[in-house]
């Protein structure tokens, strides 16, 4: 037996190792399993080169097996194995990794990927075992050995005996502690899930033996008897749907894979596949869900694709593969070219993240765009969800990318359901000179709006906003196709009255209601009200209502006028009376109290409003 010690660095370098690259133990299973994968995809690239070599993918398998009473886990291989020159190359230095060398010495091929690349997965064992023994056999010969080691002292080789090539990989697992419960590890569940969680789509069977139940051979329907037999189950689904080629799917296998990965309980609303190769290869099933999350709502909620490299799974939600606004979209990416870190458990936010994540926004948004003119229902009940995400990705980032977006939204306007800017801007009369719109909680409560009625007669088109962050980004929008957006409470200021001739009552008025509104103005347009409160300026009455909600709020305050309507018998007698007594003062309150009310906003005083509606009743 020969006895080696690793020098001085390299004990350091392990326990580092051992203890701060990985933040999660469990992941030395997939460790174990990739290097197994790669020792069996080695044999397929030495067979393309070496005739006595023969490889046939159906041979090849990795098997697990859990024994409680030693408190040992194996994970076995019929890969290339290795001589002893090998196992003290690739398991007695650290950070050199044979698979690295290996890989750029073959050429890649599409079916065959080799995972290993750093050269410390294998050390990521000991975050779960005290000893681990290695015994392998090169396909290069007859001699097997033994590699032992107990962690950073140092490690054993001595000769061993092994049938055919391929590695057995025995962990002796730590003893319980009171942080930490190792024996789970042996548990068939577990083993199972985290097989399936991080290693599903290895390309070779993962089995392991496990007991099941049959009915005995004397069972009978009124005395069922049962008996255990012990069979192999195979752990992983081996060829990732993603890989597949689309036309081999149908719409029912998408929709089977979203409920398998737990992306939702409903079929999706639309599924993207997505394989691209070129400077940067990668395969993705992306999908739309039919419902928000439960979540969705929620500030701190984890959005995010699953990221596969070559099969093995990297991160869960990785962000860094979607623009904020499309969050809500689910699927899986794998991608042999993305930069990993160490551990497998983080990105480098690299020029090859970017390129898949500009490709995948530009591919939703493509599918986005397609849905909405052939279907606009099925759109509707999209944008009903997740419309709010797509507007705050225009708003957000100072516009940056409010132009790929503003051809995605559509509103209800006073004439018709889900229409988008497009289709506006080509019906509106010629002569007419703005996009018009109004804001209101619902499209009811805009078509009761005071100064609508005039549009209606005039025949002119209005988009409702009725969600709190459609204005903002109306603001941000400015204009469609050359036309202005402009919101029909805002006042025209080339219209505005001159103060010097503004009529004595509502000079009057404004002294009464000074502080309160930049200004008052007779409007004829003002159908059934007396008066009504609109804007002038950056900030509408329907920002102030929705900036005076948020955590920072800055006391932004819309510049009011209140709109007085010539024609109503209110302000008719408001005109009529003495402006310096108490009854006009009274009159001119309960006027723009009402105007408030109607604009959604509180008032001061509610108790002095109401003794005066009901003085005057
Ligand atoms: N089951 C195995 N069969 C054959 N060789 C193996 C096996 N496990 C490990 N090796 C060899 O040991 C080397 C070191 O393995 P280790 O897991 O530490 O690193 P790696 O897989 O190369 O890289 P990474 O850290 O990225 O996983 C591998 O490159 C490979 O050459």
């Amino acid at each position: 037996m020969k006895n080696k010690k690793y020098n001085a660095e390299t004990e350091r370098l392990m326990d580092l190792m051992i203890n701060s690259i990985y933040t999660n133990k469990e992941i030395f299973l997939r460790e174990l399993i990739s290097n197994a994968s790669d020792a069996m995809d080695k044999m397929y690239y030495i067979a393309l080169n070496d005739d006595n070599v023969k490889f046939n993918h159906e041979d090849y398998y990795i098997r697990i097996t859990p024994d409680k009473e030693k408190r040992t886990i194996t994970i076995e291989d019929n890969g290339v194995g290795m001589t002893e020159d090998e196992l003290v190359e690739n398991l007695g230095t650290i950070a050199k990794s044979g698979s690295l060398d290996f890989k750029k010495l073959n050429e890649k091929n599409e079916e065959h990927e080799i995972i290993g690349q750093f050269g410390v997965g294998f050390y990521s064992a000991f975050m779960v075992a005290d000893e681990i023994s290695v015994l392998t056999r090169s396909y290069k010969e007859d001699e097997a050995h033994i590699w032992k080691s107990k962690g950073a002292k140092g490690y054993t080789i001595e000769s061993g005996k092994k049938d055919s090539h391929g590695t057995i990989i025995t962990l002796h697992l730590k003893e319980n502690s009171k942080d930490e419960d190792y024996d789970k590890y042996l548990d068939e569940y577990k083993i199972r899930e985290l097989v399936s969680h991080y290693s599903n789509y290895i390309s070779y069977p993962i089995k392991m033996e496990v007991e099941k139940k049959r009915p005995a051979a004397d069972s009978t329907e009124d005395d069922p008897k049962f008996e255990s037999y012990r069979e192999d189950d195979i752990l992983n689904s081996s060829v990732p749907m993603w890989r597949k080629n689309k036309n081999e799917l149908k719409e029912d296998d998408y929709n089977n894979f979203f409920r398998q990965r737990h992306f939702g309980f409903e079929d999706p609303l639309a599924h993207i596949h997505i394989s691209v190769e070129g400077v940067i290869s990668f395969k993705a099933i992306l999908y739309i869900p039919s419902r928000r999350p439960f979540d969705f709502l929620n500030p701190d909620r984890k959005g995010g694709l699953e990221l596969y490299s070559n099969g093995v799974l990297i991160m869960e939600k990785c962000e860094d593969l979607l623009p904020d606004y499309l969050n809500f979209v689910k699927g899986v990416v794998d991608s042999e070219d993305i930069s990993l870190n160490i551990s497998r458990e983080m990105l480098q936010k690299t020029r090859e993240l970017q390129l898949i994540k500009k490709n995948i926004e530009k591919k939703i948004l493509e599918e986005l765009a397609k849905i909405l003119k052939n279907d606009r229902e099925k759109y509707a009940q999209f944008f009903k969800n997740f419309g709010i995400s797509l507007k705050s990705g225009a708003y957000e980032n100072y516009g940056a990318d409010k132009d790929k977006l503003k051809d995605l939204f559509i509103y209800t306007t006073t004439k018709r359901e889900n229409i988008t800017f497009n289709e506006y801007r080509k019906d509106m009369a010629p002569d007419q000179e703005c996009i018009y719109y109004a804001n209101g909680n619902s499209i009811e409560s805009v078509k009761k709006l005071p100064q609508i009625k005039h549009f209606m007669e005039e025949n002119i088109e209005v988009l409702a906003l009725t969600d709190p962050i459609d204005e903002f980004v109306i603001k941000m929008l400015e204009e469609y196709d050359d036309k202005k957006f402009k919101s029909i409470s805002e006042t025209d200021a080339t219209k505005e009255e001159d103060e010097k001739n503004l009529d004595d009552y509502v000079k009057k008025m404004k002294d009464i209601l000074s502080g309160e509104v930049s200004s008052i103005r007779e409007n004829p347009n003002l159908k059934d009200d007396a008066a009504y409160l609109s804007s002038k300026g950056e900030i509408s009455i329907e920002m102030e209502k929705t900036l005076s909600h948020m955590p920072n709020n800055q006391g932004f305050k819309a510049d009011k006028v209140l709109e007085l309507n010539p024609n109503h018998p209110a302000v008719k007698k408001l005109k009529d009376m003495d402006n310096d007594s108490e009854e006009f003062k009274n009159y001119t309150e309960l006027l723009y109290d009402g105007a408030r009310l109607m604009a959604g906003l509180d008032i001061k005083d509610p108790i002095a409003y109401a003794r005066n509606v009901s003085k005057l009743m």
